[in-house]
């Protein structure tokens, strides 16, 4: 899980090893055996894949805490040609250490990946009011920065970091939801559309044509007349001007299903930008259930139908 020689297939992660984003791809079968490239943020690691350095990189999208990734979601919608491949969770938890010796009323920095942090809330604002914050690229460079620097006296780690690093422990499960997950996406530009399962997800972004009235619900309108069911909604600043906005979605369903490629086509005659970013197996494997008026041969008659129509056939 090295270096690589020069045919092994290189998968990129936030690393370095030991963070969520690790564990993450430890879920991955195909990067058994691969060359594990630890970066250091997430727009290395989609670098990596657009160079064709990588052939995959594992980025976190989600978390259940903190809602969006800003920095994945802003890459994935600027960045042409990524495509979605799979979706995994890893519930999070976290530990405050410090050097050996280090006591919590000595604490007045505390290194932090920013989503780590801002998941800890409750228990710096308690514990630690006054505390000052450096961040960190990931939860667990954070916790070796108090190694190599004295900038901070703590950090915000996973559970587990100092069986492998010189650290005390100052604090267990300090975050303010133990049920915490992070939602990750692997990410590919040459691997290709993975099968439908019955079990997808479809990822895409889009801009609405402008700010008339009603264009949400238009926009909207293109899954609810489809019974496509969506499992996200977030919007996005666009960047160019106040008040622009794009939206982030995940639909139920593989582009592969009729009904959500039709829901697709319709958002294209729509919207001025539409990005699809992928359809893959959702990470829980739950069949999508489709109500019957929106199945696949539903679609495919009604096609048959008018193309009897175009032809001159007479109608059955
Ligand atoms: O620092 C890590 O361990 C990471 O994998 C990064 C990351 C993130 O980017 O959201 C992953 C999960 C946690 O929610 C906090 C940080």
């Amino acid at each position: 899980m090295s270096a690589a020689p020069d045919a092994t297939p290189v998968y990129s992660y936030l690393g370095p090893v030991g963070t969520f984003t690790w564990e993450a791809l430890r879920q991955v079968p195909e990067a058994e055996g691969a060359a594990w490239r630890g970066v250091s943020n997430v727009g290395e690691a989609l670098d990596d894949v657009m160079s064709g350095r990588s052939v995959a990189a594992m980025i976190a999208i989600e978390n259940s805490v903190e809602g969006g990734v800003s920095a994945t979601q802003d890459a994935l919608a600027t960045i042409p040609g990524l495509r979605i491949i799979g979706e995994y969770l890893v519930p999070v938890s976290f530990v405050l250490v410090g050097r050996p010796g280090t006591a919590l009323a000595d604490v007045r920095v505390i290194a932090a990946h920013p989503v780590a942090y801002a998941q800890c809330r409750r228990f710096l604002e308690s514990q630690l009011p006054t505390h000052g914050h450096v961040p960190a690229a990931s939860n667990v460079a954070a916790a070796t920065s108090l190694l190599s620097s004295e900038l901070a006296e703590a950090a915000i780690a996973p559970p587990g970091i100092t069986d492998h690093h010189p650290l005390q422990l100052l604090a267990e499960n300090i975050g303010d939801n133990p049920n915490a997950v992070t939602r990750f996406v692997l990410v590919s530009r040459t691997l290709g559309l993975p099968e439908r399962t019955g079990a997808d997800k479809t990822s895409i972004i889009v801009e609405l044509p402008d700010d008339a009235p009603g264009r949400l619900l238009e926009m909207l309108e293109q899954f609810a007349t489809r019974g496509v069911n969506m499992s996200l909604l977030e919007s996005r600043p666009i960047g160019d001007a106040l008040g622009r906005y794009r939206f982030v979605i995940d639909l139920d369903g593989h582009v592969h299903d009729e009904r959500v490629a039709d829901a697709l086509l319709g958002l294209k005659r729509f919207s001025p930008a539409v990005m699809f970013l992928g359809s893959y197996p959702r990470a829980d494997r739950q069949q999508i259930e489709v109500v019957s008026q929106y199945g696949d041969d539903v679609f495919t008659d009604a096609r048959d139908w008018l193309r009897g129509i175009l032809s001159g056939e007479p109608e059955a």
